[in-house]
């Protein structure tokens, strides 16, 4: 069958996919302190990608909600840029606003209920998920009719952790969003957030509970010393790295080892394909270490 050049280059422009193109954060150089005088990033350059949930590390202080306010435009880069789906972060714009929601670490909800902060609120997202978001509230357990602000803490981070969900935004922010959870809820949140995720979504989640990330996140942003030390899927890094026992690994091919509650536990080459289970407790330890041995060979 002849197709005409024209014919080609329409079919091209209309059935090839944009979304990894335009649906991403970029920071390129950028640099943040809340004042000039004490940077907390230094020309930081981080791409991530819609279709995966990423797992933001880094020791307390490191500045995890910090970069994570600069991707919500909450607080401006001094130097370099935060574009979102090719928005400046900074500049806020309804369409930005539209396509991106930030759960804080605290959350302040209003004296009303469920069904008058989705009224109120929900409207500001065109692809507001009206029954996903009481079908969330059903699952966490919490009251749809009692007023939000006389619910426990845990319970107002459900409310907004479904209502974030329910938005349907291509980028959703979580900062700490298990702290105040209860086991059960923690499981239920890591279900909840697995089954949220789609092809045209990218969700960021900062937490210091690695374990709470465990079977949920695909790829591990470290942010330490003032730069992204690490920004790898989960795969990338098993086939890189081994995690096992200082009885398994070959003793020349250890890279970080330290003792665990079963004897020690090491980080080594990966020669022989062995793909074990990321360990991202031991893969933090290492990484934020003195010694820079994971991080190198990661890079
Ligand atoms: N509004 C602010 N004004 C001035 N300094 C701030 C402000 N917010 C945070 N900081 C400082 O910036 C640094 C990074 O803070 P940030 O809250 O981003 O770290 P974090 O990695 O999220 O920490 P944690 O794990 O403890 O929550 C800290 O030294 C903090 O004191």
């Amino acid at each position: 069958m002849f197709i005409s050049c024209t014919t080609f280059v329409l079919y091209y422009i209309t059935n090839t996919p944009t979304t990894n193109i335009k649906n991403m954060i970029k920071l390129s150089n950028l640099s943040f302190g809340y004042s000039k005088n004490a940077l907390l990033f230094k020309n930081l350059n981080l791409e991530l990608q819609v279709g995966h949930i990423y797992g933001l590390l880094g020791k307390n202080g490191a500045g995890k909600s910090t970069l994570l306010k600069n991707i919500a435009g909450l607080v401006f880069p001094l130097d370099g840029a935060c574009q979102v789906n090719g928005h400046d972060a900074a500049a806020r714009l309804p369409s930005f606003l539209q396509e991106l929601f930030f759960i804080p670490e605290e959350v302040y909800l209003p004296a009303l209920n469920a069904r008058g902060f989705v009224g109120s609120s929900g409207q500001f997202y065109p692809s507001f998920d009206h029954a996903g978001f009481y079908n969330m509230l059903e699952e966490f357990e919490v009251p749809a009719d009692k007023m939000l602000n006389k619910l426990s803490f845990g319970q107002q981070k459900k409310v907004m952790i479904a209502f974030g969900l329910a938005t349907n935004t291509g980028t959703l922010i979580m900062d700490e969003p298990t702290n105040g959870l209860d086991i059960p809820s923690k499981v239920q949140f890591r279900k909840i957030i697995a089954a949220a995720l789609t092809d045209n979504r990218c969700i960021i989640i900062s937490t210091h509970q690695v374990r709470d990330l465990d079977s949920l996140i695909d790829s591990l942003v470290v942010v330490h010393n003032q730069e992204i030390v690490l920004n790898k899927s989960l795969e990338e890094i098993s086939e890189k790295i081994q995690f096992s026992t200082a009885v398994q690994a070959k003793k020349a091919d250890i890279l970080y080892q330290e003792d665990g509650d079963f004897g020690i536990n090491t980080i080594s080459i990966n020669r022989a394909e062995n793909y074990s289970k990321v360990d991202m407790e031991l893969l933090f330890n290492a990484i934020t270490n003195k010694s820079q041995a994971v991080t190198s060979y990661l890079n």
